[in-house]
């Protein structure tokens, strides 16, 4: 094969001598290893990570009359992770300027965006490498600090099933009134989390967990970590899955909308930006991460994941 011609397919350059870590809205990927599957059958990595905020993905292309050749498309971000990156390092360049922001009163929400086993759940709620563990430690860690002692640490957890919440802390019970329990330490926090993921179904929108922190049952700030459905989900269910694209579709006009210092926000177009809406007005920043499959066979949903990215901050 030859490569035939490069073509860059997002223009969004990162501004290096911006403080990017500051940004309200950053738009990051995480590509995970080939699975042991994937290298049994000798599929082909085609993501090629340059450097921090640079990826660029081979395309192979049979053309009538010429020879076979690969087009290089390329994308940048506010942040691209190899497969090498640990959990740990995604965590600092992600959710760890978010907990800091909250901890200063803010509201954060941090997005995981992908195709199904790519690695949204790994990313975020893995116990052990998942940015929620590294969160709880982090969030613990900070309460021992004097200046922030007087916070109390709440958590919620559901999931969006045909527009209709259910806590996924209480059985996937229907709620009326969302509530939210105490978190002693991150042992216990990271409990729930554990709990919540046991409960999530197939065919929900995504599971929202929050992290309120609290001073006398006074909100103070709050992160939301928003574990979205599979972008690819074929589901016999057509009602979940046209909620789940209109959902995707309209988080992306939202955010886009935010970053254009739009007046009119079009949360109530889904249930998902709907519940999000106070978390993303005033005093807010959201990350998303989206997660790829590097091998070739998964390929058009890498270039609709990546594209999706891009919009956010076209
Ligand atoms: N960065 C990574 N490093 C190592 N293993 C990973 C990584 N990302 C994902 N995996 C592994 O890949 C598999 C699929 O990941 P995961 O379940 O998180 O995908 P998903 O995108 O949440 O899929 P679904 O939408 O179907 O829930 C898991 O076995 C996970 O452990």
């Amino acid at each position: 094969m030859v490569r035939c011609k490069t073509l860059p397919t997002c223009k969004k350059q990162p501004n290096i001598f911006y403080p990017q870590q500051e940004d309200d809205i950053r738009v990051c990927v995480r590509k995970r290893p080939l699975n042991d599957n994937e290298i049994l059958i000798n599929e082909r990595d085609i993501a090629d990570i340059r450097n921090n905020y640079t990826l660029k993905i081979d395309k192979p292309r049979t053309r009538a009359n010429t020879r076979n050749c690969i087009e290089r498309h390329s994308f940048t971000f506010n942040e691209v992770f190899d497969e090498d990156d640990n959990g740990n390092e995604v965590f600092i360049k992600t959710a760890l300027p978010l907990i800091k922001f909250i901890f200063n009163g803010g509201k954060a929400t941090c997005f995981v965006y992908g195709q199904s086993g790519s690695g949204k759940t790994f990313t975020m709620f893995d116990q052990k490498y998942g940015l929620c563990a590294f969160a709880a430690q982090n969030i613990f860690t900070s309460l021992k600090e004097e200046k922030n002692s007087h916070l109390e640490v709440y958590v919620a957890f559901y999931e969006i099933y045909n527009k209709q919440l259910h806590d996924l802390l209480d059985n996937r019970k229907k709620i009326v009134e969302l509530k939210e329990r105490q978190a002693k330490n991150d042992i216990n926090l990271l409990e729930f989390i554990k709990l919540g993921n046991t409960n999530r179904s197939t065919g929900s929108t995504g599971a929202i967990l929050q992290i309120i922190l609290k001073h006398k049952n006074e909100f103070h700030g709050k992160i939301s970590f928003v574990d979205l459905a599979g972008n690819d989900r074929e589901l016999s269910d057509m009602k979940s899955r046209m909620e789940i694209n209109q959902s995707l579709l309209t988080l992306n006009e939202c955010i886009r909308a935010l970053d254009q210092n739009k007046k009119r926000i079009p949360f109530r177009n889904s249930k998902l930006t709907q519940v999000l809406e106070d978390s993303f007005v005033e005093n807010s920043r959201i990350c998303i991460i989206a997660t790829i499959s590097p091998n070739e066979s998964n390929i058009r949903h890498t270039f609709n994941t990546l594209r999706y990215a891009c919009r956010v901050k076209e």
